[in-house]
């Protein structure tokens, strides 16, 4: 991938293009994983193992990437995986499994002549482990975001921002399902549809969007619908993550007309982000606290698309705390002009439920 020209105003045009390759590169991981599980019988999609090897081979990847293309930066990541389950006894082939996979996927890209040894493999999940916070630089990392959509053969996002001094400053959404397109336009839809598409976004230089394989990049922008009615809301497609009895009460008040669009993982934020729908409400069950991985790169592709996210209370999502949101009870993101009165219908329903 060539190295993105220097963009007056953006201090971070070095991190950004070296996310986009590391995001870009686990994608391609993760896409060949996921064409293994589709392909295998029904019986072995209920097995975690295709899924694990993802997931853990991602996060080598991104790290990996991040520390070959930024050798002279200090480096701490914030990411979901950690290597405990693979130093157990009865876990070597699974290790092996995944330094093959990431071995094979660094020698058919071609940028980096090298082999990874097992204690490598594990060495770079272990980079994962920083507890974030609100001083110095951080990556955030979820390696795959939607797991359950990954098996099923649905939308699932290779998730990667950067917090500096506490805020979120840079994101790169890769989605290897969704459509580059934006599902909203009526063209009928085309066999020569691209899939696969790379959001990214770093701190007042807006979001932008290309495809994953490599494109000329477009601006995005979160849609201009200000009446309700007009509106359709992404949720998640598992019922199991967010309320749906809420959701739907919240849709209600508004007005909203058409059936929610259930999606899994941060692509809803992509999809919202170039406009494809106008409001994404997350509203966890009781007891689920937010990981700051599940929101970095998504919320600022929304944010720098025009769009607003904001918590229960009507707050910025605060990423300076550690590896968790601060409790609290649900993520709303939308446009501006639907922001005040989405936040009031939640603030509505959550009362009634009390
Ligand atoms: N019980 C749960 N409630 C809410 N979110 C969950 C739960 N279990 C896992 N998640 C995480 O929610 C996100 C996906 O939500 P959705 O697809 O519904 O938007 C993922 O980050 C997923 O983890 P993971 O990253 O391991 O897939
Ligand atoms: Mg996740
Ligand atoms: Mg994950
Ligand atoms: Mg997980």
């Amino acid at each position: 991938m060539s190295q993105l020209p220097e963009v007056a105003g953006n201090p971070y045009t070095a991190e950004l293009a070296a996310a986009k390759k590391a995001v870009a590169l686990a994608a391609r991981l993760c896409q060949r994983v996921q064409q293994g599980i589709l392909q295998s019988d029904v019986q072995s999609k209920a097995d975690r193992t295709p899924v694990t090897v993802a997931d853990y081979g991602s996060q080598v990847l991104v790290s990996l990437v991040l520390k070959k293309e930024l050798p002279s930066h200090s480096y701490s990541m914030v990411a979901e995986e950690d290597s405990k389950d693979l130093r157990k006894d009865g876990a070597q082939e699974v290790l092996e499994h995944i330094t093959s996979l990431v071995n094979e996927t660094i020698a058919n890209d071609g940028s980096y002549n090298m082999s990874l040894s097992k204690e490598d493999v594990l060495a770079a999940i272990d980079g994962g482990k920083s507890e974030g916070g609100p001083s110095g630089r951080h990556w955030i990392l979820d390696p795959i975001d939607g797991t359950k959509g990954f098996i099923r053969g649905d939308q699932y996002a290779v998730a990667l921002g950067l917090l500096d001094e506490g805020k979120v400053v840079l994101g790169v959404l890769g989605c290897p399902n969704l459509p580059l397109k934006s599902t909203n336009t009526h063209n009928g839809g085309s066999s020569r549809d691209q899939v696969g598409s790379l959001f990214f976004a770093t701190i007042g230089c807006g979001a932008e969007v290309e495809a994953l394989e490599g494109s000329e990049p477009q601006k995005i922008s979160v849609c201009s619908i200000n009446n309700p009615t007009d509106a359709s809301f992404f949720e998640s497609y598992e019922a199991s993550h967010s309320k749906r009895d809420l959701t739907s009460s919240i849709a209600e008040k508004l007005g909203v007309q058409a059936p929610p669009v259930r999606m899994d993982s941060q692509a809803k934020y992509g999809a919202l982000a170039r406009g494809d729908g106008a409001i994404f409400l997350r509203i966890p069950h009781k007891g689920y606290i937010e990981t700051v991985w599940d929101h970095a790169a998504g919320s600022i592709i929304v944010t720098e698309a025009g769009g607003m996210v904001k918590d229960a209370s009507g707050n910025d999502l605060d990423f300076s705390k550690g590896r968790y949101l601060d409790r609290d009870r649900g993520i709303i993101a939308t446009n501006k002009y639907l922001m005040p009165a989405v936040l009031k219908a939640f603030q509505d329903a959550m009362e009634e439920e009390q």
